[in-house]
């Protein structure tokens, strides 16, 4: 038995990265019947049929699948911003950090591009909370080639999907990685009664030195529908210490009395723009669900 990663799905075929290259297998029947969906980033058991096809025989355990898009065992998100250009918004990033958050995902970093544009004084300010609470942040540019190989370093051996907002520069980072790279561009989106829903299904790309990165971006920032206001504490990480000692164990940490976030913050132990950010997505989400 061998063993691979799934690359992606084409009809009921699957691609499988192995050491020596890439096998395409069918599905043993009975996986259809348990109506089992394998997803790019599975890692699988096959049997050779001859030298280039095989048969999956079994779909190893799952560490983490992320839903939009649908990936599994994804090991980090590069959010993705520009120090200008277009400029950095600290709430945008604080949308993209829950989204990343909610999904689980073991590794974030942060990753501004465009660093040769960048008021460098300015800049480390409106990071400084970031660098608090302590998530790693990289300092690249992709045209002055700046802190290139850092981030090639941080894409060895893991999967990896870049998230972050549009013209940021998520392609022209990772061509100037790998050259040659197949990047989907310009996904096409329709509207669907449920909402936003991308047509196109996700696909691994090898990267020469190790390691693999989604080549569609993750999550957009406009997905808040399935985060419940009660959970958005969850998402701001640096809020844990403080939100199961408020008076109220419903505490939302907006209006109520005796609140530990809200003296946190007035301790300065909790950073203001990012509670700032918080009731604004709170107040998102629970304008949302009044509109229902
Ligand atoms: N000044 C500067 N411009 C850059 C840099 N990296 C990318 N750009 C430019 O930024 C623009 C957007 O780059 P893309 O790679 O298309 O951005 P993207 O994040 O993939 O955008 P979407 O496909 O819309 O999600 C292009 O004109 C790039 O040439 C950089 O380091 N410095
Ligand atoms: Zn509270």
């Amino acid at each position: 038995m061998l063993t691979g990663v799934v690359l992606k799905a084409f009809n009921s075929f699957y691609y499988i990265k192995q050491e020596q290259g890439v096998t395409v297998c069918k599905l043993r029947g009975r996986f259809k019947q348990e109506r089992y969906s394998l997803a790019v980033g599975d890692r699988v058991e096959y049997d050779l049929l001859d030298d280039e096809t095989g048969i999956i025989e079994k779909i190893l355990p799952r560490q983490s699948v992320l839903k939009r898009p649908l990936v599994a065992n994804v090991d980090q998100v590069i959010l993705t911003f520009a120090a200008a250009s277009p400029n950095l918004h600290p709430l945008l990033l604080d949308r993209f950090l829950v989204l990343a958050e909610y999904s689980k995902l073991k590794n974030i970093l942060i990753c501004i591009n465009k660093i040769e544009l960048a008021d460098l004084v300015l800049l480390e300010k409106t990071l400084q909370p970031y660098y608090e609470i302590g998530y790693k942040i990289i300092k690249v540019s992709a045209k002055e080639n700046i802190g290139m190989l850092e981030l090639k370093n941080h894409l060895k051996d893991k999967i990896s999907v870049f998230a972050g907002p549009s013209g940021v520069g998520k392609s022209t980072l990772l061509n100037a990685i790998e050259p040659g790279l197949n990047l989907a561009t310009g996904v096409i989106s329709t509207k669907i009664k449920r909402g936003k829903h991308t047509t196109r299904v996700a696909e691994l790309l090898p990267l020469a030195q190790g390691g693999f990165v989604v080549d569609t971006p993750g999550f957009s920032s406009t997905e808040f529908d399935y985060i419940q206001k009660t959970d958005l504490e969850d998402y701001f990480v640096e809020f844990r210490p403080y939100m199961d000692t408020c008076k109220y164990n419903t505490c939302i940490h907006d209006v109520e009395p005796a609140c530990s976030v809200k003296q946190a913050v007035l301790d300065k132990k909790i950073s203001q723009v990012r509670y700032d950010a918080y009731l604004n997505i709170l107040h998102e989400i629970q304008s949302k669900k009044k509109g229902f």
